[in-house]
């Protein structure tokens, strides 16, 4: 049987990200401590599958090799997990920059296992797939949880909800990319682990419930912003730019890199400012947090 759908996959945010340490079991991953909100910037996944069909993928509109393919890996997990076997085929239609800290890869799994698990009506349980699928990518389990805001731990798996909060942000990307295993090699370098200033998830919770946006900006951090001088001057001196901007109520950068996302005191700045920083020749757009 022929079945398609079309699905649109969230950008994320890290509004605030230590690296606790080395994880004790999983060998080459940390532990951290994260504030994530999915936010209105997708890419959309037009999905074709044909049930009882023998294995076949393919994978439209954005080239990558098959290796490196996380939707492919998904759908190889998902096969090897349930022992049903049908055909795949994936346009992609990429909104969500690379290696952006913005984990579109990862929403782009999340969305599709959850489709695939709701069409053949649910045989991996939803807490067993959050679970094993941080071993695809550890922004996953977020993505797969219907958590719009959460803070996140363990490498990505463990998530506490906390409530939406209505936020506008202007996203910047430089064309600088970051890697994530070179951004977390690089950090090791550089930072004390375990983190002697890590915020604990009360005191986290406590400052997200304050409503308070300027105690939000002087007390959230992320420790990947430590390696932009010397890996990222470009995107270190858009940061710089915003910190000292008089509009700006806060700004930060997202995952291990490179958007820069801030927050500004009035709506008309955010228009002006995305068409500065696209005459540039930076990726550019503003977004919301979603709430439920
Ligand atoms: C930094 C974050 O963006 C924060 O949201 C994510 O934790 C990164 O998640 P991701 O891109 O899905 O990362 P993965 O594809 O799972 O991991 C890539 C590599 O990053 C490193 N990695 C990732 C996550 C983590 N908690 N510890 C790590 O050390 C590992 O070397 C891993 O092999
Ligand atoms: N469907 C996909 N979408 C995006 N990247 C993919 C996909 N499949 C594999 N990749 C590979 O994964 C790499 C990183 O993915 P992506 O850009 O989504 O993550 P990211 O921006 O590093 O997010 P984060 O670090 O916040 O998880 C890409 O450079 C690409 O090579």
């Amino acid at each position: 049987m022929l079945h398609t759908m079309t699905i649109i996959t969230p950008a994320k945010l890290n509004l605030h990200l230590q690296i606790l340490g080395s994880h004790p079991s999983l060998s080459g991953y940390h532990e951290l401590r994260s504030i994530m909100t999915k936010i209105s910037l997708y890419d959309q996944l037009d999905i074709t599958i044909e049930s009882a069909k023998a294995e076949h993928y393919v994978l439209k509109g954005f080239v990558i090799d098959k290796e490196k393919d996380i939707l492919y890996k998904a759908y190889r997990y998902f096969m090897n997990r349930t022992n049903i076997t049908f055909s795949l085929e994936i346009t992609l239609l990429k909104k969500i920059p690379q290696q952006a800290g913005l984990g579109g890869g990862s929403s782009n799994v999340g969305s599709l296992l959850i489709a695939l698990n709701n069409y053949f009506n649910n045989p991996i349980p939803a807490t067993i797939l959050c679970s094993e699928s941080k071993i695809l990518g550890a922004d996953i389990p977020f993505f797969i949880s219907s958590h719009n805001a959460a803070i996140v731990e363990g490498i990505g798996e463990i998530l506490t909800p906390i409530p939406g909060k209505k936020m506008k942000f202007l996203l910047i990307k430089p064309e600088e990319d970051m890697p994530t295993p070179y951004a977390f090699t690089t950090l090791r370098k550089q930072m004390q682990l375990p983190n002697p200033h890590a915020i604990t998830k009360h005191a986290l919770s406590n400052i997200w419930s304050a409503n308070d946006i300027s105690q939000m900006q002087r007390t959230f951090s992320n420790d990947f912003t430590i390696i932009l001088p010397t890996q990222h001057p470009e995107t270190y001196s858009i940061l710089n730019a915003l910190r000292k901007h008089p509009e700006a109520l806060w700004c930060g950068m997202s995952g291990s890199g490179t958007t820069i996302f801030a927050l500004f005191k009035s709506d008309h700045i955010y228009e002006s400012e995305m068409l500065q920083y696209q005459s540039m020749g930076y990726f550019s757009t503003i977004a919301e947090t979603l709430i439920d």
